[in-house]
């Protein structure tokens, strides 16, 4: 039986929770720190550990039927790769920064300026579309240092908390693309291994989901029910049963994790008490 092998990064950012995310599917991989490759035990699998920055040309070469992928780097060099999920970490966006001082009025203002990327495709299409012509000058880290050494009069690079500018008296001016990680396909995948993604999609999906939600319980009086009900919509409607106490009742629902804290005083204003919320390992609908 064929495997389908895998790539995820061999260390930076992207390591761990690409790791964490395979495990959180039931894909059990011996440690592979100093490994290149290593195989599923228990799923037709092989992880191949790579430079996220390699990934795109391999996932083309089909030299790998899949990866976890910063989809900017996909869309730096990866034309024609498939994103079959987004994964929710990793997020970050590709800006282009100039430095603090600069009165910058608008995208006209890079016209023939020189800008230092480690993302030449993607800051070239930007301004192609803008009608800017501007000389890039390719540098493969350290980006936000260039206008500080005189290298050049504007940055395009990886953006997440905007420290990295602050630090470096720099201020983003343009945002290219939001970014995060991705499940990406090789183009020359065959049947029996898309059968195989098709299985890693779809328990991909059910851990997405469980971490997006929270699984929620409480007891209330019988004649509050109906109005925390309409509080607590759940995936279909909550579960409601009776407690051993005469006249009060649990009710179980699960609710989008970011919408807690908002509903959390309606429940207690209808009657709510022992509320209890829990993660959600998986979720499938
Ligand atoms: N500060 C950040 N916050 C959030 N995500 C980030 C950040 N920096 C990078 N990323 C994302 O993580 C990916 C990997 O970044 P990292 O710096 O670990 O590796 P790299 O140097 O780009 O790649 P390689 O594996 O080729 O050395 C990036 O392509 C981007 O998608
Ligand atoms: O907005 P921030 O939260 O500061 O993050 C942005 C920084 O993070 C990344 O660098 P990284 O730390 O990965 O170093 P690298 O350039 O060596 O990859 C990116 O290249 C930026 O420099
Ligand atoms: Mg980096």
């Amino acid at each position: 039986m064929s495997k389908l092998r895998i790539a995820v990064q061999k260390s930076g950012r992207l390591n761990e929770d690409s790791m964490r995310i395979l495990k959180d599917i039931g894909i059990s991989i011996d440690n592979g720190k100093d490994q290149l490759k290593a195989s599923a035990r228990n799923f037709p699998v092989e992880v191949f550990y790579l430079r996220n920055g390699d990934i795109p040309q391999y996932l083309k070469d089909g030299v790998v039927d899949a990866a976890i992928i910063g989809e900017n780097v996909l869309i730096e060099k990866g034309n024609g790769i498939r994103v079959a999920e987004k994964l929710g970490f990793s997020t970050c966006r590709v800006c282009i920064a100039v430095p603090k001082s600069v009165d910058y009025k608008g995208i006209q203002d890079l016209e023939g300026k020189r800008i230092a990327t480690s993302y030449p495709n993607t800051v070239k299409s930007y301004l192609e579309k803008n009608n800017i012509s501007a000389n890039l000058h390719i540098i493969n880290g350290s980006v936000e240092i260039a206008p500080n050494i005189g290298l050049a009069d504007a940055i395009c690079d990886i953006v997440s908390s905007g420290s990295t500018l602050f630090k470096n008296n720099l201020k983003e001016v343009e945002m290219i693309l939001k970014s995060e990680a991705v499940l990406a396909v090789s183009p020359l995948l065959n049947e029996e291994k898309q059968a195989i993604l098709d299985k890693i999609q779809f328990r991909i999906q059910s851990v997405l989901k469980g971490r997006q939600s929270k699984y929620i319980l409480l007891n209330a009086p019988n004649e509050k029910i109906q109005d925390i009900i309409n509080v607590l919509p759940g995936m279909k409607s909550p579960t409601v049963l009776p407690l051993a106490q005469e006249g009060w009742s649990s009710v179980h629902s699960v609710i989008n994790k970011n919408e807690f804290w908002d509903v959390i005083d309606e429940l207690k204003n209808n009657g709510a008490e022992g509320i209890l919320v829990c993660p959600i390992e998986k979720m499938v609908l």
